[in-house]
C-alpha cells in the first residue's frame, strides 16, 4: 500500500499533463499520438475505466462479441479483474500494441482502488504513436499483429 500510495504521488507530481490526441493509426483504425516529445519513465496517461469483476467481464465480453463490437476495451488486470473503458473511459483506450512498445502499464492500487498508470520506456519523439505490450494470453484463434517492429513477434495472442 505504501508504495502504491509513493508512486501515485510521484506519479501526480510528475503527472504534468502530456498532450496527446487519438488519431488514425498506421497500426489498426485509431490510434493514441504524442503531441509533444516526452522523456523515458514520464508518466503518459492513467487507463480510466470501470472497474469489474471477472464474472462480469466474461459477460459484458459475451455481450460485446454478440454486438460485433469484438475486442472491446477491456484492460485485464493478473487478478482477474478488468478495467471496461468501452461505456465510461478515456483516451488511453485508443493505445494499440506493439511487439516493441515505447510504453509500459504499471497497475497499483491505492486503498484497495486499481488504477492503470500508463509510463514511457524511452524518449518519444512528438507525433510518434503511443504503444504498450498488451501481453495477451496465447490463444488459438490469433489476432495478427501489425505494428512494424523488426521483433513483431506477428501476433497479439
Ligand atoms: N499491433 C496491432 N496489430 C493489429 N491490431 C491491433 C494492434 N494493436 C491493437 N489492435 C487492435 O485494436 C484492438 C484494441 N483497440 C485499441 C484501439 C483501436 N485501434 C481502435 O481503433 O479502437 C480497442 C478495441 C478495438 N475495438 C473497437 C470497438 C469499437 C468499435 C466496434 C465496431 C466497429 C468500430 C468500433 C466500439 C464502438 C462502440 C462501443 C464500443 C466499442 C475496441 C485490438 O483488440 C486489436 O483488434
Amino acid at each position: 500500500a505504501a508504495e502504491g500510495a509513493d508512486l501515485l504521488k510521484a506519479t501526480q507530481l510528475k503527472a504534468r499533463k502530456k498532450r496527446l490526441r487519438f488519431q488514425r493509426s498506421k497500426i489498426h483504425d485509431w490510434g493514441l499520438v504524442a503531441l509533444e516529445p516526452i522523456e523515458a519513465e514520464d508518466f503518459v496517461i492513467e487507463y480510466v475505466g470501470e472497474l469489474i469483476r471477472p464474472r462480469i467481464s466474461d459477460i459484458r465480453e459475451g455481450h460485446y462479441e454478440k454486438m460485433g463490437i469484438g475486442s472491446s476495451y477491456l484492460f485485464r488486470l493478473d487478478d482477474g479483474y478488468v478495467v471496461d473503458a468501452t461505456k465510461r473511459g478515456g483516451i488511453a483506450r485508443f493505445i494499440n500494441h506493439s511487439c516493441e512498445p515505447n510504453c509500459y502499464t504499471k497497475v497499483i492500487s491505492v486503498e484497495g482502488e486499481k488504477k492503470i498508470f500508463i509510463y514511457a520506456k524511452r524518449h518519444i519523439t512528438a507525433g510518434e504513436e503511443i504503444t504498450y505490450n498488451y501481453k495477451f494470453p496465447l490463444e488459438e484463434k490469433k489476432i495478427p499483429c501489425n505494428c512494424g517492429s523488426k521483433r513483431c513477434r506477428g501476433s497479439l495472442n
